[in-house]
Formats: structure tokens, C-alpha cells, sequence
């Protein structure tokens, strides 16, 4: 799955709405959550239900609805099941019986296997419990960690510097939890969205975390995403070079050679394959933005 850029767009936005159909995002979701204000979840439920029918976005579509606990939740897996979306994606995760129980009510509408949850993973609660979250909703449709560090600021009241440092634990657990349990993991969102330096700095960071990808709220956040959370250059180089090294006769039987010097192991191999296919996954992504 490729998840570089991950693309909030409010359901209630018609302009944004519109806009996200063409953008290059790996994936769009659409926010009937946080983004809409409690009188307008009906309108905007609606208003994507329609937009959604017309299927003009060609990345990964997703839904965060409200919290199934309420009507509003219901009304909106109804409705995200009908529009044959990718994922959707639970808020405020904090406990794995909430996935199953989205899980059941996916299976009750008949919805496709391919049809995923998304887990947001966002109070003390839910990062307390993520491992077991990850573990138990993976038997289920989860297949993605979603951090949401607005909501860990409003809940623990912590007040992290520029860099994360006080939250980097917590991230880090995030990131372990899907790890073991084979999931995406998706950095959260970077409000200051006229600073790109710190958007930078902050993806870069998310990278080198393990994160597979950034949550975005603008625009402007989606070709900078797209770059960090992609290979390089060199990565992909030195992928081919090890391809090509292995695939020598005379490292037939080898286990372990030597590349300029360093040690390579046939794991490595594993490893460059996985930024091959990420770069042909890039590619087909970019042609099917182009023709869109
Ligand atoms: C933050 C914004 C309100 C800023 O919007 P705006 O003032 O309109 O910005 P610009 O004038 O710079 O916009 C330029 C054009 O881009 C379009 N636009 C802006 N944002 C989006 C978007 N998200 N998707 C699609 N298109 C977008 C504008 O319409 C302008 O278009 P044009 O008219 O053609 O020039 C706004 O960016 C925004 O609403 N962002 C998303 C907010 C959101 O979804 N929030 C909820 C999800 S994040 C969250 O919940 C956090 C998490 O749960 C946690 O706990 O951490
Ligand atoms: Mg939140």
C-alpha cells in the first residue's frame, strides 16, 4: 500500500471537496470527524456521499466517520460501506473491542474483505493499549496505526518542542505496535501549515522513526510528503546494485558479500526489493495523477 501523503479533506468543504480529486495524494480522507461541526454531520454525510459516487480521485480513498458509540458513527459506516471506499478509519481508538465490533458491523453489510479499518491512535488510553489493539485488530480488517497528536496534546496536556522530543516515546511505541504486528503506521498531522522548513524537518524525522507516512491538512504539505517518504536516488541504486550482486553467479550460494565495503546480507535483498516496488508503486502513482 503505498501511504507517503495522507490528505485530510473536510466533508463538509465543497471547494476542498473538489479540489482533492485531482491532487497527487497517496490517499484522501474524507473528515465527517473533527472537521465538521456537530449540526453539519448529517449535510456533510451527504455531501460525500454524493461527491464519492462520482469516483474521480484515483489514490486510496478513506472515511474517518464519528465514533461508532453514537448515531452519527452508525450513519456514517452505512455510508462509507455504500461508496466502495478503501478505508475507514476510527477515531480515539482505545480499545481493540471497538474494532471488533466496527469489524462485525462491516461483515453484517456484507462489505468487501478488501474494505479496511484504520485505527487512530490519539489518548493515553489508545497508546497505553496499542500493542494489544494492533494484535487483536489485526485478526480483524485493521491493517493501519494513525497517531493523532492534536488530541494526545488535548488529552495529556504535554507540550512537546519543535523536534517532538517529550512525545517521541509515545510515537515510538505507536510505531513498535504495528511493527509487530505487520501494520501501516502513519505519522500525524503538522498544524503550522505556512511553515514548510518545520514540515520538513518533521517528515524527515517521521522517516527515520519508521513511519510509512504523514497525515496532511493542506495542500501545499502533499509534494514534500510524497518526497520524504519515498526512496531516493541512492536508495535506489544501491537496491539495484545489490539485486544485480546477488543475481552474479558467483554469489549463487553466498550469504553474506561485500559492496563498497560494507557487509550485505541476503536480508538486504529483501530490503531492496521492497524500494523497488515502492519506486514502481511511485511511478503508476504518478501517471495515474498525470492522466487523471
Ligand atoms: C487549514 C485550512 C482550514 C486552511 O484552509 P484555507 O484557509 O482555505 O487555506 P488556503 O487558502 O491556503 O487553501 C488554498 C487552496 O487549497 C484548498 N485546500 C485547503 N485545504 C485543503 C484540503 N485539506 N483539502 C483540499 N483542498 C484544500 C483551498 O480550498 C484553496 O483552494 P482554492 O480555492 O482553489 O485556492 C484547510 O487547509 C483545512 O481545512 N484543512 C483540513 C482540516 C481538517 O480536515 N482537519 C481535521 C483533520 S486533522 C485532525 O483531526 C487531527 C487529529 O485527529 C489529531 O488529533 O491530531
Ligand atoms: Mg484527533
Amino acid at each position: 500500500m503505498l501511504c507517503r501523503s495522507l490528505l485530510f479533506v473536510p466533508a463538509v468543504n465543497r471547494r476542498a471537496l473538489e479540489k482533492s480529486d485531482a491532487l497527487p495524494a497517496d490517499v484522501v480522507i474524507y473528515d465527517l470527524e473533527d472537521a465538521v461541526a456537530p449540526r453539519a454531520k448529517a449535510e456533510a454525510r451527504e455531501m460525500l456521499r454524493e461527491h464519492l459516487a462520482a469516483r474521480r480521485f484515483t489514490g486510496l480513498r478513506a472515511v474517518r466517520i464519528n465514533p461508532l458509540d453514537t448515531s452519527e458513527g452508525t450513519e456514517d459506516l452505512l455510508m462509507a460501506r455504500g461508496a466502495g471506499v478503501d478505508a475507514v478509519l476510527l477515531p480515539k481508538v482505545e480499545d481493540a473491542d471497538q474494532l471488533s465490533e466496527a469489524a462485525r458491523a462491516l461483515d453484517e453489510m456484507d462489505a468487501p474483505a478488501k474494505l479496511r479499518l484504520w485505527a487512530m491512535i490519539e489518548t493515553p488510553l489508545g497508546i497505553v493499549k496499542a500493542e494489544k489493539i494492533a494484535r487483536k485488530g489485526v485478526r480483524g480488517r485493521l491493517s493501519a496505526l494513525v497517531v493523532g497528536p492534536n488530541d494526545i496534546q488535548l488529552t495529556t496536556n504535554i507540550r512537546p518542542d519543535a523536534e517532538r522530543t517529550e512525545l517521541l516515546p509515545w510515537l515510538m511505541q505507536i510505531v513498535l505496535a504495528a511493527k509487530a504486528n505487520g501494520l501501516f503506521v502513519l505519522d500525524g498531522i503538522y498544524s503550522d501549515f505556512r511553515d514548510p522548513d518545520g514540515f520538513a524537518r518533521e517528515c524527515a524525522a517521521g522517516r527515520r522513526m519508521g513511519f510509512d507516512g504523514k497525515s496532511l491538512i493542506h495542500p501545499a504539505q502533499i509534494a514534500p510528503a510524497n518526497t520524504a517518504f519515498a526512496p531516493s536516488e541512492t536508495d535506489v541504486l544501491a537496491a539495484q546494485k545489490i539485486l544485480a550482486a546477488f543475481e552474479h553467479p558467483e554469489n549463487a550460494e553466498r550469504a553474506v558479500i561485500q559492496i563498497d565495503g560494507r557487509m550485505i546480507e541476503r536480508l538486504h535483498l529483501t530490503e531492496a526489493r521492497r524500494v523497488l516496488a515502492q519506486r514502481d508503486a511511485i511511478a503508476a502513482r504518478a501517471a495515474a495523477t498525470a492522466t487523471a
